[in-house]
C-alpha cells in the first residue's frame, strides 16, 4: 500500500498457492491456458499490462496502467461440474479485501453473476474460463487506479468506477494481490469443505438489489422481475408476473 489509509493487516501468502508475476501479456487468461501444463497447483498469474484483455460475453476489458489484472489457475478443481460456482467464491474474496481497504462495506455490493460495485458503479469484474484438458482460470480485473470512460461500456450498463476515484486510496496491483490471495484461499477452503451453501448465504448477504425489480437480458429476451434469490446452482431467481424464472447466464440491468 502506498498510503497508511486503507492499510490491511498483513496476511500471509497462502500455503500451496504459486504466483507468476508477468510484465505485458495479451491476457492473463491466455497465459493461464498456455502455462497450464507447467503448473503443479493453484497459481496466480498477474500482469502489469494486458494488451487484449477480455470481459464477459465477448466484450473487451479496458486495462489502464495501475489497475489489477490476474487469473487464478486451478489446474485440477474438485467437482468440475460445480467449478463455475467459484465466481461467487472470488467475488466474496474481492468484497472482503475492498471492505477492509475502504472501511466501508456498506458502500460495496455484489451484482449477479459476479461484479463488485462501489458506490453503485462497477469496480471489478470476474471472468471464468475452463482450461483443457482439465482446469479452471478465474480472471479478475479491478479498477484500482482508473475507470474506463462511460462510453466504453454498453448502453444501460452501470458506470465504471475506480477505487482511487471513489475513495482516494492508492493501492498498487502488487499489494492488492498480497491481500486478495489469502482472502480467496479462505473462501476456497469454505467451498471445498462445506460446498456452495455457505458461499451462497454470504453472497446473498452482500447482494445488490435483492427484493427489488431488475431486468435480465438473455439472448433474444429481456426478463423483468423481482430479484428473489440465487439458487443452489448459482442461478438467478426472479419472480415475474408469469411465474418464477431461473436464469443461468445473462446480463443484469437495474
Ligand atoms: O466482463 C467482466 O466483468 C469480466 C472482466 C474480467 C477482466 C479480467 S482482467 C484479468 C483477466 N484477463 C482478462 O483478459 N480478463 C480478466
Amino acid at each position: 500500500m502506498s498510503t497508511d489509509a486503507g492499510r490491511r493487516p498483513e496476511a500471509a501468502w497462502p500455503r500451496g498457492y504459486g504466483h507468476l508475476a508477468l510484465d505485458s501479456v495479451t491476457s492473463t487468461l491466455d497465459e493461464a491456458a498456455r502455462r497450464l501444463p507447467e503448473l503443479a497447483g493453484p497459481t496466480w498469474i498477474s500482469a502489469r499490462a494486458q494488451t487484449r484483455a477480455r470481459g464477459r460475453r465477448g466484450r473487451a476489458w479496458a486495462n489502464p496502467e495501475g489497475n489489477f489484472a490476474a487469473a487464478l489457475v486451478l489446474p485440477d478443481p474438485s467437482d468440475p461440474a460445480r467449478a463455475a460456482l467459484r465466481s461467487f467464491v472470488a467475488a466474496l474474496a474481492l468484497f472482503d479485501v475492498l471492505a477492509t481497504l475502504t472501511g466501508r462495506p456498506g458502500a460495496l455490493a455484489l451484482k449477479w453473476p459476479n461484479d463488485v460495485l462501489l458506490n453503485g458503479g462497477k469496480l471489478a469484474g470476474i471472468l471464468l474460463e475452463g482450461l483443457l484438458p482439465s482446469g479452471l482460470a478465474i480472471g479478475i480485473g479491478v479498477n484500482l487506479a482508473k475507470a474506463p470512460a462511460p462510453d466504453q461500456v454498453e448502453p444501460g450498463a452501470l458506470a465504471p468506477v475506480s477505487l482511487a476515484g471513489e475513495t482516494g486510496l492508492q493501492v498498487t496491483p502488487e499489494d492488492f494481490l498480497e491481500t486478495l490471495a489469502p482472502a480467496y484461499a479462505a473462501w476456497e477452503a469454505q467451498f471445498s469443505s462445506y460446498g456452495f451453501a455457505p458461499i451462497r448465504s454470504a453472497w446473498l448477504a452482500r447482494a445488490a438489489r435483492i427484493g427489488q425489480p431488475i431486468t435480465a437480458r438473455l439472448p433474444g429476451e429481456d426478463i423483468t422481475g423481482t430479484f428473489r434469490d440465487v439458487d443452489e446452482d448459482g442461478q438467478l431467481v426472479l419472480s415475474t408476473p408469469h411465474g418464477t424464472r431461473r436464469i443461468a447466464a445473462g446480463d443484469i440491468f437495474f
